[in-house]
């Protein structure tokens, strides 16, 4: 084993003493606020993203903190060729705008190390709060300040221990710890070697990771004994990696390197091959936190003997899942813990690095230095709300914990600081990193899923479906004015059945607006494996889609795809499709795109809606979304079991598989079900009241005319509509002779052109007067509709 954390320099503090819980920095404030206001850097920090003082049951649910906010701008995402990354933002936006987002800001805490052996010059840093300190005669204040004297006990306290209750919670958490080469970040993130050798927490300086293990265990323990009705299990599966010179290596298997960041909708983001380990008690992981860091890749700097020249992550997935003895139903939570330990930056230029080290330092601050900008622009969208282009793939460090950063995870961020002279440039740069990123706002939600929160959905989409078969038959039929259109009961019923679904207690009133990834009722899914005929919409799905940051094969799709392309600029535009021939479609659209394959997702069709009509704003409910990052991949199942097998002991091994099958059987429950309770019930009712009206209105109209209102239970044909830059809504009109030779050939994959003969649009006979609503995604343009050439039949994908 390499030589790491060994204590240096003989900086290493007294063994700490006890603390006080709620933290003894606290009691150390001594300056009145407004005494403090004169060279102040930075604004006092707002919203803490913790639970206050919450050793919580898990059953109980949150609410994310600061709901209710009407404003909240999500932290948009960059425009993406993901078509259903698109979608999601744009329902984001929708459910923002319509209930507020659940912000949760970042927790900043900064670290002052005490002066080592080179150091022995001023101090130019003084504490002079529990949240504030100055330099130079410049004062910041963030949610705490730790000063020399601060314990590993002390941070634990601050960050640790409110990072175990939100995971518990069901809320994704994460801790960075940011600074310059030197500064003590590792020290903060694990500790001394030595502290973790002998494993001991009271007598030695472990850092925040072990204690933070140390407190889950304690807690999964209380919460077992404490809920022992609701047979409550709990599974704990970490990974370890680092990104060396942008290239990630699994740190349980150094064998593995180079490593690939993947998307897709079900599993979110993930390292492809990435082993996972199960733990379930503080030997098991500090067995496994030592081999991960004696694997990682250190050097000297001229600060520090033993730097760390990667950034390493340290995540754990913790499932639980609990069966209520009353009535049987069983919820599933999931939360992700990432422990960041980021390289430090150094001044080239005043460390006189050279050769590999200069490379090295190089790459370190210009992923620090992306880190930052993404840290600017995320703190701008913030607090003036305005959409940006959000540059997560500029780094696999960005990429990868983009849910830490503005998405759904509580985020604290502990920035380490010397406080010696000789730093005050870095030192000051840490700072004013410090303070843009305590103006972020995350997006944390529960991720929880509710077994009858499932079954009720799973009703309600079967009578939607119902009844919408009726109506098309009833179509299909000659018009009969005493009932020849369903009597629209079933929907109602299902509108009562989401409001009962409503008042129950149980039910999170989850807000999501970050997840990137979005899951339609996939009803094959849901009804077990049966192909609904009704409103189906075939998009490529998530593999179409992986991200490899090296070919970017979603910018492949992008460009082939003309459904992709029209929903660049038409996010809500949701055409029907017919099955068969939209799957075909979707394959010929992306076969050049290397590793794509199609698959289906299925979609509530906004209906066309003639201008007679109220357009009912472009629904998709009740929808399914997937949160991102909470789940993983069954090829990380299959790596992380193949690692248990050699790592966990007998009794997590064997009960693993069976845990693993549970899991991602209720993992695929809660990706199908997670965004329509993350879409607050209230939208649901809301969707379902406005199509009732849809269904009413039909039923009114089509016994005097042909409506052009469809539901498009099979549609005859498919139906393409040109981007339109800058509008807000186009609307389609009937087809027009012109329009199919107008229509950009550009918009389509040249490989497609030509080879693909499927009908677009044909117009049906009876919709001639039909219009189609076409929202595009909101621009600042003042015109409110325009007329979109059509693409008549004969156009070719
Ligand atoms: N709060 C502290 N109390 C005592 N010693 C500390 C403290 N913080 C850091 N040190 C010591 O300072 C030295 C550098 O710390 P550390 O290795 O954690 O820095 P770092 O920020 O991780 O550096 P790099 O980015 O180069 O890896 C180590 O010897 C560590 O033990």
């Amino acid at each position: 084993m390499k030589h790491f954390m060994l204590p240096k320099g003989g900086v290493l503090r007294e063994a700490e003493t006890a603390a006080t819980p709620n933290s003894i920095l606290k009691q150390r404030s001594v300056t009145p606020r407004k005494q403090r206001l004169g060279a102040k850097e930075n604004a006092p920090p707002g919203d803490f993203n913790v639970l206050a003082d919450q050793h919580c049951s898990p059953s109980v649910k949150y609410v994310s903190p600061a709901s209710g906010k009407l404003k909240s701008p999500l932290p948009p995402r960059p425009p993406t060729s993901n078509p259903l990354k698109r979608k999601l933002i744009m329902e984001n936006l929708v459910e923002n705008a319509v209930l507020g987002g659940s912000d949760s800001g970042v927790q900043v805490v900064v670290r002052m190390r005490p002066l080592n052996k080179e150091e022995d010059g001023e101090i130019i840093v003084q504490k002079v709060s529990s949240d504030s300190l100055t330099i130079n005669g410049h004062s910041f204040t963030f949610d705490s300040v730790a000063d020399t004297d601060a314990t590993q006990v002390d941070i634990f306290n601050l960050v640790g221990a409110p990072l175990v209750e939100n995971c518990l919670a069901g809320f994704n958490s994460s801790v960075f710890a940011y600074g310059q080469t030197g500064s003590g970040k590792t020290y903060t993130m694990w500790g001394p070697a030595n502290a973790l050798f002998e494993g001991d927490l009271l007598s030695t300086q472990p850092g925040l990771t072990p204690r933070v293990f140390d407190r889950l265990f304690a807690r999964i323990n209380e919460e077992q004994i404490k809920h022992a009705d609701k047979q409550l299990t709990y599974q704990c599966r970490c990974s370890f990696l680092e990104i060396y010179n942008e290239q990630i290596t699994d740190l349980f298997d150094p064998r593995q390197k180079n490593l690939q960041i993947r998307e897709d909708v079900k599993s979110g983001v993930y390292v492809e091959s990435l082993s996972e380990v199960c733990v379930s008690s503080m030997k098991e992981l500090t067995e496994n936190l030592m081999k991960g860091l004696s694997n990682r890749r250190i050097g000297a700097t001229s600060i520090n003997s033993e730097s760390s020249r990667s950034h390493s992550v340290f995540t754990c997935v913790v499932e639980s899942r609990c069966k209520r003895v009353a009535d049987g139903l069983s919820s599933f939570k999931t939360s992700r813990i990432n422990l960041v330990d980021l390289a430090g930056s150094e001044r080239q230029k005043l460390t006189g690095a050279a050769g590999e080290r200069l490379k090295e330092a190089g790459n370190i601050n210009r992923s620090l230095s992306q880190l930052g900008n993404l840290i600017n622009i995320l703190a701008e969208v913030s607090q003036n709300g305005k959409q940006r282009h959000i540059p997560y793939r500029d780094s696999r460090l960005t990429f990868l914990l983009q849910d830490s950063l503005g998405g759904n995870a509580k985020l604290a961020m502990i920035c380490a600081i010397s406080p010696a002279q000789s730093c005050r440039s870095e030192t000051f740069s840490t700072l004013r990193f410090a303070q843009r990123a305590k103006a972020i706002k995350n997006k944390a939600v529960v991720n929880e899923v509710m077994q009858d929160d499932v079954r009720v959905l799973r009703e309600v989409i079967r009578q939607l479906k119902d009844e919408l078969v009726r109506i098309k038959e009833n179509k299909d039929a000659p018009a009969n004015l005493n009932g020849g259109y369903s009597s629209g009961w079933d929907a109602r019923r299902s509108l009562n059945l989401i409001k009962f679904s409503l008042n129950r207690p149980t039910t999170s009133p989850y807000v999501d607006d970050d997840g990137d990834e979005i899951m339609e009722i996939d009803e094959k899914e849901l009804e077990g494996g049966e192909q609904s005929e009704t409103e189906v919409v075939m998009e490529p799905a998530s593999p179409d889609c992986d991200v490899n940051m090296d070919e970017d094969p979603g910018d492949i799709c992008d460009k082939n795809d003309p459904v992709v392309n029209m929903q660049d600029e038409n996010e809500k535009h949701i055409e029907p499709i017919p099955n068969e021939q939209s799957s075909l479609a979707s394959e010929s659209q992306c076969q050049n795109a290397a590793g794509i394959s199609s698959s289906l997702n299925l979609d509530v069709v906004t209906p066309e809606v003639s201008p007679v009509l109220k357009s009912p704003t472009p629904s998709v409910s009740p929808q399914v979304i997937e949160s991102r990052k909470s789940l993983r991949t069954s090829k990380m199942s299959t790596a992380s079991h193949k690692d248990n097998d050699s790592l966990s002991p007998g009794a997590a091994r064997s009960s693993l598989n069976s845990f693993k099958d549970d899991s991602l059987k209720v993992n695929s429950m809660l990706t199908q079900t997670r965004k329509s309770l993350l879409a607050p019930r209230e939208q649901l009712a809301a969707s379902l009241h406005r199509g009732l009206e849809i269904i009413g209105t039909h039923r009114s109209s089509f016994t005097t005319r042909q409506s052009s209102l469809r539901f498009s239970v099979k549609p005859p044909e498919y139906k393409l509509t040109v981007p339109v830059d800058k509008v807000d809504i186009g609307i389609q009109t009937e087809p027009e002779e012109d329009a199919a030779e107008d229509m950009p050939l550009s918009t389509l994959c040249s490989n497609c052109q030509g080879t693909n003969s499927l009908q677009m649009y044909s117009g049906e006979a009876n919709d001639k007067s039909g219009l189609q609503l076409v929202v595009y995604e909101g621009s600042n343009t003042t015109e409110k509709a325009k007329l979109v050439p059509k693409v008549r039949s004969e156009a070719v994908i």
